[in-house]
C-alpha cells in the first residue's frame, strides 16, 4: 500500500571554519515542507551530506527532505490494490542526476494520487504521530508492500523559509527569511534546556517546527531582530562558554496543520507602570517561551475576578518606539500591553492592579490582520482615540522601517492632557520627517496650545483630505469614534480597500 506524507528531517550542520572573526556562514538550508501529518527523517550526525549522496539516492542536499512513506496500512481494498500497482520501480535520470524517480504504472495518473490523498485513509501509516526515521530505518523499508521514500520537493502552498546560522566566539545566531511570500510569519520559541529549543513558524498555510539540539549550552532568551524590508528575523543566543563551535549541532524539521485552537500560558508580571491617569504599561514574561507577534494582532487575557473567569482582548505593543525609552524590565522574551482602566469594567481594574511577580493567563497571537497587505502604500494615515493608539504603535514602527513610505500621519484623539500616553516617545520619533503627529483634545485645560475638537467631516477633510492612490487609513477607537470617522472618510472618497479598522 502506498502512502504519501509530509516530511520531517533532522539536518546536521556542516563543520564550521574555525575563524573566530568572520561570523562564519555555512550550513544554510532552504526548506519547503508540506503541511500535514508528520514523519521525521533523522540524518545521523556521523556522516557528511556527501557520503550520504554516495550511499543513497534518498539523500537530500543540505539535509532537506520530504518523506513519502509506502507502508502497510489498513485501507479500503480497492484503494489498496490501486496504489499497490501505482509505483513500479525506479530509474536514474538520463542526465546523470543521481536522484531516482518512480514512474507510475500504465493506466495511472497524478489524479490517482490526488484521489488517494483525499480519501481519508490514514496515509501516514502511523496515525499522524511524529516519528524520527533514520536513514538506516528508511533503507529497511524497501519492499513492494513496505516502501518508504524520502522525496525532495516543493509544496507551492507553503512559502519557502530560508534559514541560516552564523557565530562569533560568544554568540550563535539563527536567521530566518521568507523568500517567496510577503507575509511575515509568527515565530514561537520554546526552550527545553540549555542545549535544546524549538522554533515554531506559524504561516498562513501551516506550521513548521525546527527542533534544535545544540552541541553546547546557550543562554535564554535570545535577542531577536526583525527586518521588514528583507523579511528576515535573527535570533541571537549568547553561548554559555565563549568558544567557536565546529558545528551547531542538529536540527529536526517537521510540519503540522495549522490549528485554530487557542493555546494559553501563564505570564508573569515583570513590571506594571502607570503611563498616565488611567493607563498602565504591563511587561510580562512566560517561562521558557517567547512569541514574536505580528503587527495589529491581539491576545486574549484571562483572569479570575472574584471567582469568575473574565477575558478581554488586548493588543501587544512594541517594547519601545524610540530606543531611549524601552519598557522597564523588558527582555527579549517579554510582551508589552497597554491597558486602560475603566473603574466600572469587569477586567481592566484587575489587570491594571497586577503587581510584579503575579500571574495572568494569555492566549497565543490572535487575529488575521496583515500589515503587508498595505505595503504598496506610500502614505499612511492613522486615526486613533484613547487606547486605540496601541495597534498604531506597531504600524508606525513598521512604516518607519520601510523605504517606500514617504508620509505617516498620526492623528491622536484624547479627552485631555492627562489621557495622552507616549507623547514624549512620539515627539522623539517625529524627528523622522516622514512622521507627523497631531494630538487633538476634546476637553483640554486652558493651558493646552494644541488642537481642540472631536473627529468630524470638517476636521478629516482638513487633516487627511480626499482619497488618493497608494494611500491608506487605519482607525482604532471607541465605536462612536469609528462610526463618525468611517462616514467622513467614505464621503471624502476613501474606499473600503483603503481603510482598515482595528477592533479595540
Ligand atoms: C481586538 C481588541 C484589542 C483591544 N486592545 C486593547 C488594548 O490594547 N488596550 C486596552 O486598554 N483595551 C483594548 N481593548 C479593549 C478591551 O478588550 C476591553 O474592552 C477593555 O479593557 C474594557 O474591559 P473591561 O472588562 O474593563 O470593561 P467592560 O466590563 O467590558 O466594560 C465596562 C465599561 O467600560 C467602558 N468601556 C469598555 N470598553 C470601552 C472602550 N473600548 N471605549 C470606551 N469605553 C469602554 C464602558 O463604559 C463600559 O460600560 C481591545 C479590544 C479588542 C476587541
Amino acid at each position: 500500500m502506498a502512502t504519501i506524507d509530509s516530511a520531517n528531517v533532522k539536518d546536521d550542520c556542516q563543520e564550521k571554519n574555525d575563524n573566530e572573526n568572520s561570523n562564519n556562514k555555512t550550513g544554510s538550508s532552504e526548506i519547503n515542507v508540506m503541511p500535514g501529518k508528520i514523519k521525521k527523517l533523522n540524518l545521523k550526525p556521523s556522516a557528511s551530506p556527501t557520503s550520504f549522496l554516495a550511499k543513497s539516492s534518498l539523500l537530500l542536499p543540505s539535509g532537506v527532505a520530504q518523506v513519502k512513506q509506502l507502508s502497510n496500512i489498513s485501507a479500503s481494498k480497492s484503494m489498496e490494490n490501486k496504489s499497490n500497482t501505482m509505483a513500479v520501480g525506479s530509474s536514474c535520470s538520463a542526465t546523470g542526476n543521481p536522484r531516482n524517480k518512480t514512474a507510475l504504472a500504465p493506466g495511472h495518473s497524478l489524479m490517482d494520487w490526488i484521489r488517494l490523498g483525499s480519501s481519508n485513509v490514514d496515509l501516514t501509516g502511523v496515525g499522524g504521530v511524529h516519528q524520527v526515521v533514520t536513514l538506516t530505518e528508511l533503507a529497511k523499508h524497501n519492499k513492494r508492500n513496505d516502501a518508504w521514500l524520502a522525496v525532495r520537493g516543493k509544496n507551492p502552498e507553503s512559502p519557502k523559509i530560508f534559514s541560516d546560522w552564523k557565530q562569533t566566539t560568544n554568540t550563535i545566531t539563527f536567521i530566518y527569511k521568507v523568500t517567496d511570500d510577503k507575509f511575515f510569519p509568527n515565530y514561537q520559541l520554546i526552550r527545553e534546556n540549555n542545549n535544546e529549543f524549538r522554533i515554531k513558524i506559524n504561516q498562513i498555510n501551516g506550521v513548521i517546527n525546527h527542533e534544535y539540539d545544540l552541541i553546547d549550552g546557550v543562554n535564554w532568551p535570545p535577542k531577536w531582530k526583525k527586518n521588514y524590508d528583507t523579511m528576515e528575523i535573527d535570533f541571537c543566543f549568547t553561548k554559555l562558554i565563549g568558544k567557536i563551535w565546529k558545528f551547531y549541532g542538529s536540527r529536526t524539521i517537521g510540519s503540522q496543520i495549522k490549528s485554530t485552537e487557542r493555546n494559553y500560558r501563564q505570564w508573569q508580571i515583570v513590571c506594571n507602570t502607570m503611563l498616565c491617569d488611567n493607563i498602565n504599561l504591563l511587561v510580562l514574561k512566560s517561562k521558557d517561551y517567547m512569541e514574536i507577534m505580528r503587527i495589529g494582532r491581539h491576545v486574549e487575557v484571562k483572569m479570575n475576578v472574584m471567582g469568575t473567569e473574565v477575558s478581554r482582548y488586548y493588543t501587544p505593543v512594541p517594547s519601545s518606539i524610540h530606543p531611549d525609552d524601552e519598557a522597564p524590565g523588558y527582555k527579549p522574551d517579554c510582551l508589552c500591553l497597554i491597558v486602560k482602566r475603566y473603574n466600572d469594567g469587569a477586567l481592566s481594574p484587575s489587570i491594571t492592579a497586577l503587581q510584579q511577580g503575579q500571574y495572568v493567563t494569555l492566549s497565543n497571537e490572535l487575529g488575521t490582520f496583515a500589515i503587508e497587505s498595505f505595503d504598496q502604500c506610500s502614505i499612511i494615515h492613522l486615526l486613533s482615540a484613547g487606547t486605540g493608539l496601541t495597534p498604531m504603535l506597531g504600524v508606525i514602527q513598521w512604516a518607519l522601517c520601510r523605504r517606500n513610505i514617504t508620509t505617516i500621519n498620526l492623528i491622536n484623539f484624547n479627552r485631555n492632557e492627562k489621557n495622552i500616553f507616549y507623547q514624549q516617545q512620539l515627539d522623539k520619533i517625529s524627528a523622522d520627517e516622514r512622521l507627523n503627529v497631531v494630538h487633538i483634545l476634546s476637553e483640554p485645560d486652558d493651558s493646552w496650545v494644541g488642537r481642540r475638537g472631536k473627529v468630524s467631516d470638517v476636521l478629516l477633510n482638513e487633516l487627511i483630505g480626499r482619497a488618493i492612490k497608494h494611500s491608506c487609513i487605519f482607525t482604532c477607537g471607541p465605536i462612536a469614534f469609528m462610526t463618525v470617522a468611517r462616514e467622513a472618510l467614505v464621503k471624502l472618497g476613501w474606499t473600503t480597500s483603503q481603510l482598515h479598522e482595528f477592533d479595540g
